[in-house]
């Protein structure tokens, strides 16, 4: 049974004027950041390849300090990274066991809770396994039981479902329906845009270093049937800033081809912008998007309270 975490005891984690780079000449990777994050919300981060979306999760997490502006109202929170470190000197339980601690829990209820977390997962098996022994997927399934082991405000999601068999990514999507149903807030990043498809509280876009929303109700798919165009560009080259601005979703794909998704209204102007790069993409194919699996629980009506943004820092949806 999930433990409730009353709305008014939680801090809630503001980001104000956020920016962050790498060294004191490297380019700003993020800039002016500013970001509310309600109890109970759930909140999608997209954007293309290296555009700045971990570094955000890391600052969200805690894990990092922005080089300007501020960060205030820590709730008590939880990550998984995107790549998680395997080889520790534990087996998967005393290592689930001792991070409960950490968080707060006796000793008998963090033995409870990772013998829980690692059966909803299916690795109950992997408990008396040394981490370093472990498949990548076993790996992962003990980086999601980690995070969600002491229930956390905030949980922070980074490419969490990569790694992950198919009944533990189900698992992981109604365990992440279930924090915000008992109010702790998630955000996540994920390449696949069905994803918690329709759930999310908010969505945004990391892009040129900005967060932008993307919806009136933040789900990217609101906004109308999705296309899935395939190009293929010069070896190495991201497709053009103007097709990332304009996409759902852009994700690399084999060879030098990209993925890129776009509400079907979008897809003329994406194609357009394609094909008159310099030298132009190569399109091997627009097909409309695959439906998204039906969710598995019911629905919740959950607040996010995005903060307001400086009028020409905001998207416009263009029809
Ligand atoms: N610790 C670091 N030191 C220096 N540069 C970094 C560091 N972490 C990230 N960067 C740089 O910051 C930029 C954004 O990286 P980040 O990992 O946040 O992007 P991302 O959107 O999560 O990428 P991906 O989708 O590939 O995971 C990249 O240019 C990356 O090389």
């Amino acid at each position: 049974m999930a433990r409730e975490v009353p709305e008014r005891e939680q801090q809630r984690l503001r980001l104000e004027g956020v920016g962050r780079r790498y060294g004191r000449r490297g380019r700003w990777v993020l800039s002016g950041v500013d970001l509310e994050v309600a109890p109970g919300a759930l909140i999608r981060i997209e954007g293309a390849n290296g555009t700045g979306k971990s570094t955000l999760l890391r600052l969200l997490a805690g894990l990092d300090a922005p080089t300007v502006g501020r960060i205030v109202g820590r709730p008590r929170t939880a990550y998984v990274p995107e790549r998680f470190p395997a080889a520790l000197p534990f087996t998967a339980a005393d290592y689930l066991m001792h991070l409960g601690t950490v968080h707060g829990l006796s000793r008998p209820a963090a033995a409870d809770a990772a013998d829980e977390w690692l059966e909803r997962f299916g690795a109950a098996e992997h408990a008396r396994t040394p981490m370093s022994e472990l498949s990548k997927g076993s790996s992962q399934k003990v980086a999601v039981a980690q995070a969600l082991l002491a229930e956390p405000e905030l949980l922070v999601l980074d490419e969490a479902w990569t790694g992950l068999d198919d009944p533990a990514r189900g698992e992981l999507e109604g365990a992440v329906v279930e924090r915000t149903a008992a109010g702790g807030a998630v955000v996540f990043v994920d390449h696949d845009p069905r994803r918690l498809a329709g759930r999310p509280d908010a969505t945004y876009a990391v892009v040129e270093g900005t967060l932008n929303p993307r919806t009136g109700n933040g789900d990217a798919h609101a906004d109308g049937p999705h296309v899935v165009v395939r190009a293929q560009g010069p070896a190495g080259t991201a497709p053009p800033d103007e097709v990332t601005e304009l996409a759902a979703l852009v994700e690399e794909a084999a060879g030098d081809a990209h993925r890129i998704t776009v509400p079907e209204s979008r897809s003329d102007a994406v194609l357009r912008a394609l094909l008159g790069a310099r030298p132009p993409w190569h399109v091997v194919s627009v097909e409309p998007e695959p439906e998204p699996a039906p969710a598995s629980v019911p629905d919740l009506a959950r607040g996010i309270v995005p903060r307001p943004r400086e009028p020409e820092s905001i998207e416009t949806e263009s029809p």
